[in-house]
């Protein structure tokens, strides 16, 4: 126990510096110490993310506590993780007396922004929210493996009884509520070796993401662009529901992101798929699509702060001013990639996000500047397709109520034609067409 609570503290010293995600950090340190197995590993990294997870709170408790600052983190991370008898048998008295102090502390007696570790800048904008004691909680708990089977290569059912009889039965798999192709699974499966995956029949996709597809709802033969593909997990989907038939454009900026997707995409079947690196979203290479597609998804870069259960480093790494500059990145995202949209077609605005800016402020924004678009409820194309009933016109996911990581995403529609639209303003937006 003493050597676990130094190697979670080597740990935390580097992921605190920010200057890494933590899940690189994590992996980094675990190749520089081959000789850990298994258990260890799992052991480190759940203390490392439940630091994370509480370090707002742990930070102040650990105030009155003596020694090295980073070892109190750890310790208070052990305590609740591993089995506390075993950490306390190699602390000090000075240690005990401590944690003694802190366990007197009536937790409701801190405010919520440091009994739920919010940094300042986050409680502020998700302050107001409904239910706003239970989202904290659900968002600082680890979160189940959704995966999804492939509908070019596999039906949810099979795939089912397939893992429940083989390699995921110690993972208890059972399908999402919500999307038709997910499963979701407990604890952390190596998945990526199983030949389900090898083979293309499943890929990681949460499900919340997984609907997201529902409202693009590709057809046979159509033009499609992700936006923002990233590597791919959305566009995997998209394709399988075109049938690997039409053209899919998978833009990004990141040609290290893209080239993850490649692999994906070939062990799926999907053949559609042209993945473009754009230098940015003006691109010469977009321009060329203006009008053309029948669907454009812009899955936005954004906070991510729907997804602070897998990733609770995020809500540290970030700022007041980041998430300004996001805010503004997509906003101009959202402008470039809505050209592409033919008239007739569907453009449908995504965020991992729980946070107004980045989400329905940011798409009122849009439609504002845009009466060529109109938004289109997303409640009826769920409903034709999944049991989640929401009250639209947004889909508005969050931990607490859904059990996906939050996400937001609006579907707007460009009308047929600029019937109704201001003189002006019509001039204006025929201009934007022709110079995109
Ligand atoms: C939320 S991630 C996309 C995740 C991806 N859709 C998936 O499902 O795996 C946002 C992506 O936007 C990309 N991005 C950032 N700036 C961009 C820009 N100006 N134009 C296009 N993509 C951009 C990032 O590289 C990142 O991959």
């Amino acid at each position: 126990m003493t050597t676990r609570l130094d190697q979670i503290r080597q740990v935390l010293d580097e992921v605190l510096t920010w200057r890494f995600a933590a899940d690189s950090v994590v992996s980094h340190w675990f190749r520089a110490h081959p000789k850990l197995g298994i258990r260890d590993r799992a052991e480190v990294a759940e203390v490392v993310y439940d630091v994370l997870r509480h370090l707002r709170r742990y930070r102040q408790l650990g105030e009155s506590g003596v020694g090295n600052a980073v070892r109190r983190l750890a310790i208070q991370g052990a305590i609740v993780t591993m089995d506390p008898e075993k950490v306390r048998a190699v602390l000090d008295s000075g240690e005990i007396a401590w944690l003694d102090r802190i366990a007197q502390i009536e937790e409701l007696s801190m405010p919520l922004q440091v009994r739920g570790s919010l940094p300042d800048w986050l409680y502020e904008r998700i302050k107001e929210l409904p239910d706003l004691e239970n989202l904290v909680a659900a968002l600082n708990q680890g979160a189940p493996l959704d995966i999804r089977v492939n509908p070019l290569k596999a039906e949810r059912d099979e795939m089912l009884a397939d893992l429940t009889r083989g390699n995921a039965v110690r993972h208890a798999p059972v399908a999402t509520p919500y999307s038709p192709w997910g499963i979701r699974l407990t604890g952390r499966p190596a998945m990526n070796k199983w030949h389900q995956f090898e083979h293309g029949l499943i890929e990681v996709q949460d499900e919340g993401s997984q609907l997201l597809a529902l409202l693009v709802g590709p057809k046979r033969g159509e033009m499609v662009i992700d936006f923002c593909a990233g590597a791919g997990g959305k566009t995997l989907l998209l394709g399988a529901l075109m049938r690997s038939t039409g053209r899919l454009y998978a833009f990004d900026v990141s040609a290290t992101r893209l080239a993850k997707a490649k692999p994906r995409f070939a062990r799926s079947g999907l053949s559609n798929v042209v993945p473009v690196a754009i230098d940015h979203e003006n691109d010469q290479r977009v321009r060329r699509l203006t009008g053309k597609a029948q669907r454009v998804l812009v899955d936005a870069p954004c906070s991510g702060v729907g997804t602070l259960r897998r990733n609770p480093d995020l809500k540290w790494r970030q700022s007041a001013q980041s998430l300004a500059e996001l805010v503004d990145l997509q906003a101009r995202i959202l402008n470039s990639a809505s050209r592409c949209v033919a008239p007739g077609g569907r453009l449908v605005y995504a965020t991992c996000s729980i946070l107004a800016e980045e989400n329905q402020e940011q798409v009122e924004r849009f439609l504002a500047a845009h009466p060529d678009f109109e938004l289109v409820d997303a409640a009826p194309l769920l409903a034709a397709r999944t049991p989640l009933q929401i009250e639209g016109p947004y889909l508005s996911l969050r931990p607490d109520v859904h059990g996906t990581d939050g996400f937001f995403a609006a579907v707007m529609e460009r009308k047929k034609d600029l019937v109704g639209v201001e003189p002006s303003k019509k001039k204006a937006e025929t201009e934007n067409s022709l110079d995109c």
